[in-house]
């Protein structure tokens, strides 16, 4: 399988702290998991996938770009979804966040809409379409947000800690709709039931990998670290 991410000895210092400490990685599986303790570096290694962290030192290859050249073309081939759905909504409605995000595609205002409307239409949103987003609920705004970002068809889409914020019924409306994407799907997560049937997950400890397998054997690894 070809590789799709590379992570080469990837050292990144914030401040005063080394953030990450020597990660080494190929990332292939289509659902691959990130977990650890709050701190670890979770966050920091998420946004090298996308090109919003460069590292100090070491490379990350994404799609056989290297990320410190291509960030502007690695950004449009690689969508990432914040914890946070109002950090990402920047339109007053439903509709017109989704179309936002075709701006630059200088696309016909019928193929806008069509396209808005079939993604609002595929997570339950097109009753909703001319609502104003914020008063949505915080998992229907996180499932508008995952629209605003899939509307451009990413090649790998990576979620930060998507359900945090979300009670139990909207996390399992977010893992319903992360099992049925067609990409490659990188999610970093403190949910652990997120994970299943996840193909590989990756737990971190102190900005580094000390732990990567299967959900179950990365978990238990996980739970024995936090005991
Ligand atoms: N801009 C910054 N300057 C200095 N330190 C930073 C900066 N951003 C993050 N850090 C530190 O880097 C470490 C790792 O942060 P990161 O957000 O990657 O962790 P995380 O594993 O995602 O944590 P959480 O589970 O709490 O979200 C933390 O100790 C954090 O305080």
């Amino acid at each position: 399988m070809a590789q799709v991410i590379e992570l080469v000895d990837v050292r990144v210092r914030l401040g005063q702290r080394e953030v990450l400490r020597g990660v080494s990685a190929s990332l292939a599986e289509r659902r691959v998991g990130v977990i650890g303790a709050n701190g670890s570096g979770k966050s920091t290694l998420a946004r090298l996938f996308n090109g919003l962290a460069v590292p100090t030192s070491g490379r990350v290859t994404v799609l056989g770009e290297d990320t410190r050249r291509q960030a502007a073309r690695i950004r449009r081939r690689v969508g990432f979804l914040f914890t946070d759905p109002d950090a990402q909504i920047v339109m007053p409605t439903v509709a017109e966040d989704v179309a936002f995000s075709l701006r630059r595609k200088k696309l016909p205002g019928e193929e806008v809409r069509h396209r808005v409307e079939t993604m609002l239409a595929r997570y339950g949103l097109a009753g909703h379409a001319d609502h104003p987003a914020h008063q949505l609920s915080g998992g229907q705004k996180q499932l508008l947000a995952l629209c605003s970002v899939l509307v451009l068809e990413p090649e790998i889409l990576v979620m930060d800690e998507p359900t945090t914020l979300l009670d139990l019924r909207h996390s399992r409306q977010v893992a319903e709709a992360l099992r049925a994407l067609p990409m490659q799907v990188i999610v970093v997560t403190h949910d652990l039931p997120l994970l299943e049937g996840f193909d590989r997950v990756l737990v971190l400890d102190e900005g580094q990998v000390v732990a990567d397998g299967t959900p179950e054997s990365a978990i238990g690894h996980y739970r024995k670290l936090m005991a």
